[in-house]
This record gives structure tokens, C-alpha cells and sequence, in this order.
């Protein structure tokens, strides 16, 4: 059975088309990262996935209910980008207080580690960081063991390590066969946390697949070089070249035809090569290529 389904999804505010269009299938026991640059339309689709709003057209299903309904009947956790922790409890007492609402739920224990709040239990949750405010809306999320975890944007407001913490837990709550929907728009976060990516722009569903597929089907390779001081300018026109980056003293090039864009580079470019290597395009390059033209329009 499919957890999720979008069928022709359309959501504007005002003269903005926030979703336009979206058709998803995603069966169950899968880890799926939205993936879209801001203002793509991931919060948008989230929230109406979890009944907050409703489509203006189109329907939405959640393991075959209605997203209201399916919320109601405790199939769905969240984590959203906001939400205050309320003031005057403790780390522990609020994960239990929500943890004795659910008929069913997880060992208390177990949620305190797969969220790493065991060493905060006892600080109140009103004074902790961003970040560890995060780890406690995340425990809060995953405590009536829901079968469906949606997290929009859950690693903002984390560092380095809290991040790759957190990540371990998501992947650890993911093992018994749940099925976890996030968005984000760390390329990376995708890549490794994924079984399947779901990219998104201007409201639309432009790519999808494993990471590997995500990135085969945006084709083509990438020619870097050391560029140096040197102009960038015509870069761009030189044979296969679908697109140019400069980072820093880097030139990134895409291109279809890497053979011919290496080989023009030395005899045509007229510009100093150093430090030149071919590889397969990435998830990053993958995301560019899908993004841009729906992001121009
Ligand atoms: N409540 C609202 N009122 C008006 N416009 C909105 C509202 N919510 C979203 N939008 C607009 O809809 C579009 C999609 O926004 P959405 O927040 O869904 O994108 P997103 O992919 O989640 O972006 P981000 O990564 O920045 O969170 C944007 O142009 C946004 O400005």
C-alpha cells in the first residue's frame, strides 16, 4: 500500500502557485527527501499532507485516508520549522507529558536516545539552543510511534555534530519498516539519508528516484579545472557545455560531451589548464540542472 499519494495537488496564495500540479506515489517503508530550492513549494505540500491546509484541486492520500483523518488516527508524526516548547518544563517532562498522550507508543527510553536528549532530560526546554529545541520537537514527533514521520527542514537550526546525531536517529526510527518524508535543501542531507529523492520546483515534481537515479537522469559529467585569475568569460560555449560554475578558484563545467569539452579547453580556450578532472555529475549538479529552467520560468 502507498503511504502517500498526491494526485494532481494545486495549492496558490493569492497569485502565487505554491504547488501546482504535484503527483507523488510513495509506498510505505521508504525514506523520501523533498528536495527544492526556497519557496518550491515543500512546506506547502507538507502542511497539506498533514491536514493543515487544503488543496485548492487535486487529492491527497495518507495510507488511503484523508490527511485529517489519518493525523486523528495517530498514523502521522511531525516536526515543523516552528512551534514553542512550553515554558517551565523539563526536557524529560515534556517528551513524557506528550508520550502519556498516545495509546501505543514508543518506549520513553527509546525515545530519548534515538532524539539524544538523554544528557538534557533535566534542563528546561524553554533554554535550550535552536538546535536542541529541535531534538526535543523530533522526540515529541516520533513518540506515538507513527507510522508516517513527516520533518520539514528538521537539521536548520543544528550544528555539525547534532546534525549527524540526528540523522542517526531518524535512520534508526526509519529500520522497522516506517515510512519518513523530509524536506530540505541540503543536497547532502538528501544523498545520505534518502532510499528515494523527490526533487521539487516551482511547485512540481521535476525529478525522482534513488540518489543514483536522481543524478544519472540529470546526464551528463562534470570537467573541473583550476581557473585561477583567469577570465570565465566563453566558458560556457564551448563544446557540450550545459553549464558553468565558479567556485572560488575553480571552474566547475557540466557537459554532455566531456571528451570534447576537455579537449577544446586545451586547444581552443587559449586559457592555462591546471589540475584538470572528469567525473560523474552529483546529486548537486543533478539538483542545478533539474531546478534552474523551472525556477527562470
Ligand atoms: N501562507 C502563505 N501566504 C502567501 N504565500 C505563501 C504562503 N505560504 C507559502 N507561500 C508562497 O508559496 C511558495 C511556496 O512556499 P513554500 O514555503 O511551500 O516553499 P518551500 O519549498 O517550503 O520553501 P523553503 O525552503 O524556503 O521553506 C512561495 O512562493 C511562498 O512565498
Amino acid at each position: 500500500m502507498n503511504a502517500i499519494t498526491f494526485s494532481q495537488v494545486r495549492k496558490a496564495y493569492g497569485g502565487v502557485q505554491a504547488v501546482d500540479g504535484l503527483d507523488l506515489a510513495l509506498p510505505a517503508g521508504q525514506s523520501v527527501a523533498l528536495l527544492g530550492p526556497n519557496g518550491a513549494g515543500k512546506s506547502t505540500s507538507l502542511g497539506m499532507l498533514l491536514g493543515l491546509a487544503r488543496p485548492d484541486s487535486g487529492t491527497i492520500g495518507v495510507f488511503g485516508h484523508d490527511p485529517a483523518e489519518a493525523v486523528a488516527r495517530g498514523l502521522v508524526g511531525a516536526m515543523l520549522q516552528d512551534g514553542s516548547l512550553p515554558e517551565g518544563l523539563t526536557v524529560a517532562e515534556t517528551v513524557s507529558f506528550v508520550h502519556g498522550l498516545y495509546p501505543d507508543p514508543l518506549p520513553l527510553a527509546e525515545v530519548m536516545e534515538l532524539a539524544d536528549l538523554t544528557a538534557l532530560a533535566r534542563r528546561r526546554a524553554s533554554r535550550l539552543s535552536g538546535g536542541q529545541a529541535q531534538r526535543v520537537r523530533f522526540a515529541m514527533a516520533i513518540a506515538g510511534a507513527p507510522r508516517l514521520l513527516v520533518l520539514d527542514e528538521p537539521t536548520a537550526a543544528m550544528d555539525v555534530e547534532s546534525r549527524r546525531a540526528f540523522w542517526a536517529g531518524m535512520r534508526a526510527y526509519a529500520r522497522g519498516g516506517r515510512t519518513v518524508l523530509f524536506a530540505t535543501h541540503h543536497l547532502e542531507e538528501a544523498d545520505e539519508n534518502a532510499d528515494r529523492v523527490v526533487v521539487i520546483a516551482a511547485g512540481r515534481a521535476v525529478a525522482d528516484g534513488t540518489p543514483e537515479e536522481v543524478k544519472r537522469a540529470a546526464g551528463g559529467r562534470t570537467v573541473r579545472f583550476t581557473l585561477g585569475d583567469q577570465p570565465s568569460a566563453g566558458l560556457d560555449l564551448l563544446p557540450g557545455v550545459t553549464g558553468v560554475r565558479i567556485e572560488g578558484a575553480t571552474a566547475v563545467l557540466r557537459t554532455g560531451d566531456s571528451d570534447a569539452t576537455a579537449e577544446a579547453l586545451f586547444t581552443r580556450s587559449g586559457l592555462r589548464i591546471r589540475d584538470l578532472e572528469i567525473g560523474g555529475a552529483g546529486l548537486e549538479e543533478a539538483f542545478l540542472s533539474l531546478t534552474r529552467p523551472a525556477e527562470g520560468a
